[in-house]
């Protein structure tokens, strides 16, 4: 069953590891513009979760829709193009090419989609702006703060326009402050965008930027509405 207008969602998900069920039972959903956290202790599945819904590790039961179609009756080329076109990811560290500028960075996806090198730059430029990465546009990965590099790392995944971003502990090697500014930017950039946010943490200060919240444990995910 898909809840209505839900974008992506995940029914009866079960995926085990060797001896380790890392999700028993995972249900999952969210709209267009909602920002849902996925919340619960170390080891309890989140992070499979997400790998689930974004057609990265394909589960051993269960369904995935993301925009009425089923991830499974894809094929892997057809998935891969998928992420590319339509989903964005920021992970908690290690995900900039430390060769590349910043702006080649932020560029690279649309780069990627085959966009012209002056045209993705252009948009790339406008994201560092808007993320107030822009004077950051000549630096190397390794030249810049965390918290820098983090915001760098949202505009590389907001660049392509994606319907649905993932972000795994995006703020998890940063200080609060500069994880908190990171959430604002965010969480803003995607609403603005209508984009559908993905957000694994284990930190209550961080799913607090989200509209809802599932916690994961041992493998199986209970939704809770915030009252706020
Ligand atoms: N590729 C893998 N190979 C073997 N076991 C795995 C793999 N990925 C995850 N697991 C196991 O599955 C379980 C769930 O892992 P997962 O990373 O989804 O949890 P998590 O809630 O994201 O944890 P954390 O908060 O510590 O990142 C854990 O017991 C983990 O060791």
């Amino acid at each position: 069953m898909t809840p209505a207008g839900s974008l992506l969602t995940a029914h009866g998900l079960h995926k085990t590891y060797g001896a380790t069920k890392a999700l028993n039972g995972a249900e999952f959903s969210v709209h267009p513009g909602e920002v849902v956290a996925v919340m619960g202790p170390s080891g309890s599945g989140k992070s499979t979760l997400l790998h689930c819904l974004a057609g990265i590790v394909t589960p051993d039961e269960g369904d995935i829709t993301y925009s009425g179609q089923n991830l499974a009756t894809l094929s892997d080329a057809a998935r891969s193009a998928l992420r590319r076109s339509d989903f964005g990811f920021v992970f908690q560290f290690g995900q900039l090419v430390p060769e590349l500028t910043c702006l080649e960075n932020v560029a690279l996806p649309l780069r990627l989609n085959g966009a012209r090198r002056k045209a993705a730059e252009a948009t790339a430029r406008a994201w560092m702006e808007r993320l107030e990465v822009d004077d950051l546009t000549g630096q190397r990965p390794g030249e810049v703060s965390g918290g820098q590099g983090q915001r760098v790392a949202v505009a590389r995944a907001l660049a392509t326009s994606p319907r649905v971003l993932f972000a795994d502990e995006p703020t998890g090697a940063l200080d609060s402050l500069n994880g908190e500014r990171v959430m604002e930017m965010l969480t803003e950039a995607a609403r603005s965008t209508h984009a559908a946010v993905v957000l694994v943490t284990h930190e209550a200060r961080v799913a607090a930027y989200s509209d809802r919240e599932i916690i994961v444990r041992d493998g199986r995910s209970r939704d809770m509405e915030r009252i706020a």
